[in-house]
């Protein structure tokens, strides 16, 4: 599964990247996350798998989005035996992100991608579209650090794992109402704070590198996005744990819905029969093979954003890999048309 996929997945990361970076600083989020889903869509039909998407755009299929169980790639056409080896038709879930950080492309910020993650069929996690309390951490504090503790406890854990005082580590926390009290108590135990507005797939990932100058993210995001986090630390070997938040009145968005009793039967119709479940990056990301492809639309603290030169553009992407145990950044010049130069840097 690996070998051919792992080529083409940058294929598709970074032409949603691209597509996407055509509308940095335009002010238009869903135009930057349209042309994203549709570039991230035309590449993967384009691919010799069966693929279905597990985590998608949300759970209604309005196309043009990628929705929550559209099958995607060559092999999965009625007739695809006839062209498709026996490896191909083996049944591949996918979750996508085309544009994460829609806001950070739309105002020209930093640190927006182009993000997915493969696995095997029944690899990867179905999350609903509810929140996620995540906890990330690098390798060295894995299974050190644990959700269920408080801040403050897995500062003193994290700093030991690293070898640093509280005061050398970084956490980042999305700026958000529901974070103040975390926000106060990490400040408070000695920690610095890195808030962001949006993101948080690329600061658990961030978590995974030494020299990101980040070594935790804690607090509540999107669910979605924690099932891919969760896949990048699983390929890395960093900590990742997470938790779905079913509450409304705990993220205080109404993204959610009013109501907490019928988010729990959403729950229980998806069999989810435990809701406080605290699930690590093994069980978000079980699969035997897990693959996850990120390509920078703007420019964040791993990897470059899009570089547009005439005719063609520069894009940099990150893939990891369980399998290989790779962690592989590939720089990519694309020549649109014959450019006048072919720009290096
Ligand atoms: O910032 C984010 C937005 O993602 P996208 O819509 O794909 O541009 C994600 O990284 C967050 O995980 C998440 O979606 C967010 O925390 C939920 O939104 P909010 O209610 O504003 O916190
Ligand atoms: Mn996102
Ligand atoms: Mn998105």
């Amino acid at each position: 599964m690996e070998n051919t996929l792992g080529l083409e997945i940058i294929e598709v990361v970074e032409q949603a990247a691209i597509a996407s970076a055509k509308w940095m600083g335009k002010g238009e989020k869903n135009t930057a996350d349209q042309v994203a889903v549709e570039a991230m869509r035309e590449r993967m039909n384009k691919i010799y798998m069966r693929g279905r998407i597990v985590i998608g755009e949300g759970e209604r299929d309005d196309a043009p989005m990628l929705y929550i169980g559209e099958e995607v790639g060559i092999c999965s056409r009625p007739d695809a035996k006839d062209f498709c080896n026996p490896d191909e038709l083996i049944e591949i879930d996918i979750a996508v992100d085309p544009c994460e950080g829609t806001n950070l492309v739309a105002y020209g910020q930093p640190g927006s991608m182009a993000v997915l993650a493969i696995s095997e069929k029944g690899g990867l996690f179905a999350a609903p579209d509810f929140y996620m309390k995540k906890l990330a951490a690098p390798p060295a504090a894995k299974g050190k650090v644990d959700i269920n503790k408080s801040a403050t406890e897995n500062l003193k854990i994290l700093a030991e794992c690293l070898d640093r005082s509280i005061e050398e580590l970084v956490v980042v926390v999305m700026k958000r109402e529901r974070h103040n009290d975390l926000i106060k108590e990490i400040r408070e135990a000695g920690a610095r704070v890195q808030l962001i507005s949006d993101g948080d797939v690329g600061a658990a990932l961030s978590c995974g590198f030494a020299g990101t100058n980040i070594h935790a993210l804690m607090g509540i995001g999107a669910a979605p996005e924690g099932v891919i986090s969760a896949a990048a630390m699983r390929a890395l070997g960093g900590h990742f744990q997470g938790q779905l938040i079913y509450d409304p009145a705990i993220v205080k968005t109404g993204l959610i819905g009013e109501s907490k009793e019928a988010n729990l039967e959403r729950l229980q119709s998806m069999n989810i029969t435990d809701p406080d479940k605290v699930y690590d990056a093994h069980e978000l990301a079980s699969g035997e093979t897990v693959l996850f492809a990120a390509s920078g639309i703007t420019t964040g603290n791993l990897i470059q954003g899009v570089r547009f030169f005439h005719g063609g553009a520069r894009t940099q992407s990150l893939v990891i890999s369980n399998q290989s145990k790779t962690a592989r950044f590939v720089d990519t010049i694309h020549m649109f048309e014959q450019p006048k130069y072919v720009q290096l840097h």
